[in-house]
This record gives C-alpha cells, sequence and structure tokens, in this order.
C-alpha cells in the first residue's frame, strides 16, 4: 500500500494525537506521513465554539480534505466529531481511552479561587452546582488549545482552569490541581479518546484495524448512541460517560440549579439507543432552554 496520508490540526495537542498514531502504524510496518491542516476553530478563538458552528468546525475541514482525497486519514479527540457524518468516512480506530476526567487546574489556595475560566457551558454549569461550597467563584469565558488557556491561567487572568487530563497527558504536562469527580463532572461524551476517521476502503481499513481497542470502542459508542437520541449539542450543558458499561448521563440548566440525569449498566448500542430515548424525554425542558437561550436552532 502506499504511504498513508493522515491529516492532522497544527494545535500542539492534534499534533501529539497524529504523532501517537504514526508511531502505532510503524510498529505494525505501515508507512505514513502526516500533514498540518488548519481549521476554522483553531483560527477564530475571539468567539464561542457555539457561535463558530460547534465542535463541528474542528473536524469538518478534515473530513472534507479525506473526501477529495488530499489525505487517506485524519486523527481526532473523538469528543470533537459531530453526530452527523458524512457518506463515504468510517472511524477506522478507536485507541484506548486515556483519563477521562475534567482536571482543576490552579496556582493559588483554594479560598483565594474568585475566577475559573471555561467556554464549555456543561462545565461551567457543573462548576455552579457542585462546587457551591466556593460561593465566592465566578465562571468567565476561556478558549483556545491548551496551551493557551494554561498561559492565560500562569498570566494571571484566572484563579483557575478546567481541561480534559487526557490533554495534558498526552502532552507530558504536569500541572497543579485535581482530578474533578466523574460523577459530578461528568465528562463530555467520548472525552478522553482519541479516533481515527478514514475513507472507506479495505486497505486503510486493514492497515488501522490493530489500532482498535474493542472495550473503548463500545463504551464510546454506547455514549455516542445516547447523545444521538438525547439530541442536545455542544450548547447544552451534558454530560455521558460510560466505563465498563456503567452510563451515567446528565443535563444541567445553564446556571446549574436545576438537573436531570439517569444511570444504569449499558451492554449494547440498541440498549443505549432505548436508554437516550427515555433520558430525552426526561431532559427535554432543560435542553430547550438551553437552546432558547443561546439562540440556536438544531
Ligand atoms: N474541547 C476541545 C478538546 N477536545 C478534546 C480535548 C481533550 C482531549 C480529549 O478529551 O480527548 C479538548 C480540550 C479540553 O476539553 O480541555
Amino acid at each position: 500500500m502506499p504511504t498513508v496520508r493522515i491529516g492532522t490540526r497544527g494545535s500542539k495537542l492534534a499534533l501529539a494525537q497524529t504523532n501517537n498514531v504514526l508511531g502505532l502504524l510503524n510498529k505494525n510496518g505501515v508507512a505514513a506521513e502526516s500533514e498540518i491542516i488548519t481549521t476554522v476553530g483553531d483560527a477564530v478563538l475571539d468567539r464561542g465554539l457555539h457561535q463558530i458552528g460547534g465542535q463541528g468546525v474542528f473536524v469538518r475541514e478534515l473530513d472534507n480534505a479525506i473526501l477529495r482525497g488530499e489525505i487517506d486519514a485524519a486523527v481526532h479527540s473523538m469528543k470533537d466529531i459531530p453526530a452527523e457524518r458524512p457518506d463515504g468516512l468510517v472511524t477506522a480506530a478507536i485507541l484506548p481511552r486515556d483519563p477521562p476526567w475534567d482536571f482543576f487546574v490552579f496556582n493559588r489556595p483554594v479560598d483565594e479561587i474568585y475566577s475559573v475560566g471555561t467556554s464549555s457551558t456543561r462545565r461551567r454549569a457543573q462548576l455552579l452546582r457542585y462546587y457551591q461550597c466556593m460561593p465566592q467563584v465566578r465562571v468567565e469565558p476561556l478558549r483556545g488549545n491548551v496551551d493557551t488557556r494554561l498561559s492565560k491561567l500562569n498570566d494571571g487572568l484566572y484563579d483557575a482552569i478546567v481541561l480534559a487530563e487526557a490533554g495534558l497527558v498526552r502532552l507530558g504536562y504536569h500541572v497543579n490541581g485535581v482530578r474533578l469527580p466523574l460523577d459530578m463532572f461528568v465528562p463530555s461524551p467520548n472525552q478522553g479518546t482519541v479516533a481515527v476517521v478514514c475513507r472507506d476502503t479495505p486497505e486503510l481499513l486493514e492497515a488501522f484495524a490493530p489500532l482498535n481497542d474493542f472495550r473503548t470502542a463500545l463504551d464510546t459508542g454506547i455514549e455516542r448512541a445516547v447523545m444521538e437520541q438525547v439530541g442536545g449539542g455542544c450548547f447544552t450543558p451534558q454530560g455521558i460517560f460510560c466505563q465498563n458499561g456503567h452510563l451515567i448521563a446528565e443535563v444541567l440548566s445553564l446556571d446549574g440549579t436545576r438537573g436531570e440525569r439517569i444511570t444504569g449498566t449499558v451492554g449494547s448500542i440498541e440498549e443505549a439507543r432505548e436508554i437516550g430515548v427515555q433520558f430525552k424525554e426526561i431532559a427535554a425542558d432543560l435542553i430547550e432552554e438551553a437552546r432558547a437561550f443561546l439562540g440556536l436552532k438544531v
């Protein structure tokens, strides 16, 4: 097979993820190289993600480059991959999950934390709901890649920030902070997981197949199936997390004062869909409220 061309965003995190995949392919004797593609999500940092097309902005341009044949495959943080996928592309491998936790990074004593930076509506609502032990805390918008966010913290623009531990681990960063408990800070669907997408050809599928981790693929597939039924989207404060079949799904109001959750053991994608349908009923008002407030169409 000719050298596999793998597209990647140019952020350090994207490059670390892609280099890891290149290394794994190399170990299996598959020749592969990477090519950097800049996406709208990387270029526009002064607006919330929900204003520039949602999390999907990071993925769409790489999808198009694959479909145009400029590259064969792309490596993504799986949580950035939107529910709607174009025809002709497949998920060729889901890597073993890295730490799924949100990480609370801070530079000062806990009782001196007044501002916490995050642009995620989920993390904001969870902080407001579960950090009532810190009533002085204001949640302030903060976008950008992991380095941008850490340097704004270090510059004193925030007293603390929240980011995915997986990003820190993949970059080899050791920062002062704590893991936020999974049952309160229920992660985004697929957080902590890297996926490879490619054009649907037998050669490419065969090259990537050994990289797939079946347990992670089922857990993340369950999260995605619940997410697709619930609807929501990145404007909704929602967490969906499944570990070895144990599922927690939660939707909060934007201000964290109200919430609904469902927990259970799930053995199949079909079962996940059924739970998603049930939970959609329960969470419908909260989702509608978030949608109306942020002024978005479905
Ligand atoms: N929202 C951007 C994004 N997409 C994936 C990760 C982290 C890595 C992962 O979850 O796989 C991040 C950064 C963050 O949430 O702090």
